[in-house]
């Protein structure tokens, strides 16, 4: 069986896009589009003459808007998929041993919670590549710190479900901060310094990473639970009302979904102006 794979970056969130494809049939899928990026990675399949199934993403997430919403309106029959822990809507909704197709090849799901409840790996048919998303990063992990986030979780399924693999299987994150692009399963068992630990140690270096929060969680962490787009042009976010389930202090603009009012608040100084959800300048999945 024949497939090719290609490693794209995003720079302001260091995020790797992934595109396979048969090189037979010319099936493809695009492993956690960006937003910012959607152009680029479309005119790329259309150079290579690809055409894309699936769209899916490893997780949701927090630092950048994904950029399957906007893929599904400019590809006819392109299908998204997340994890159906994620949260968020998707036409595919993944479990564990799931398979997605493209031409001969396919990408067996297993669930890597922790960092987030919906994180996925992607593996190969052959166990030759697995595309780890935010669980498992190259010498790192995901933080654990927000959206769902548990150590202990995290831990387990790194070992249970990606340390199981071959050690020559190539790991290819969704982000590297260092420039790196790849490592294989025996060298992040070797010399990963979190993996390496015992739960115990693991936690307590989880604990005290004192990440700053990415820029962009308050945007999707809005538009995750929002009822009518998981894709929108929505300003800014502001400052933080403690009484609001998701915000986010790290932006200067500040944008909610108010499950009580189901309405969303633009603040500046909360509270503000209320917004009815039908006014908001989005695009439908
Ligand atoms: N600087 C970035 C965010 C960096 C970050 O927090 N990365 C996440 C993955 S994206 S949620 C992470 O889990 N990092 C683990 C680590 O050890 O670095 C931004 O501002 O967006």
């Amino acid at each position: 069986l024949t497939c090719f794979t290609l490693q794209l970056f995003e720079l302001e969130s260091c995020t790797y896009t992934y595109l396979l494809a048969d090189t037979e049939t010319k099936e493809a899928v695009l492993i956690d589009p960006v937003l910012e990026t959607v152009d680029r990675d479309l005119k790329l399949i259309h150079e290579l003459g690809l055409n894309l199934k699936v769209a899916v993403n490893t997780h949701c997430h927090a630092d950048h808007v994904t950029g399957t919403g906007i893929m599904r309106k400019k590809v006819v029959g392109l299908k998204s998929a997340i994890s159906k822990f994620s949260g968020a809507s998707a036409d595919i909704q993944l479990s564990e041993g799931d398979k997605i197709t493209f031409g001969k090849q396919y990408l067996t799901v297993r669930e890597t919670p922790g960092h987030t409840d919906g994180c996925v790996t992607l593996v190969l048919a052959d166990q030759s590549m697995a595309f780890t998303g935010d669980a498992l990063l190259i010498r790192g992990c995901g933080r654990t710190d927000f959206q769902q986030g548990c150590a202990k979780t995290l831990y387990q399924s790194i070992h249970e479900k990606i340390f199981t693999l071959p050690d020559e299987c190539l790991v290819y994150p969704a982000h590297d901060y260092l420039g790196r692009t790849v490592s294989t399963v025996g060298e992040e068992r070797k010399f990963n310094p979190r993996l390496t630990k015992n739960l115990d140690e693991f936690m307590d270096i989880m604990k005290n990473l004192n990440l700053p929060k990415p820029k962009k969680i308050g945007i999707n962490i809005m538009l995750l639970y929002s009822p009518i787009t998981t894709y929108a042009l929505i300003v800014d976010i502001i400052t933080v009302p403690k009484d609001f389930q998701f915000c986010d202090t790290s932006l200067h603009r500040f944008v909610a979904w108010n499950l009580s009012s189901a309405s969303f608040h633009f603040s500046s100084s909360f509270p503000d102006i209320s917004v009815p959800a039908n006014r908001i300048c989005g695009l439908q999945d």
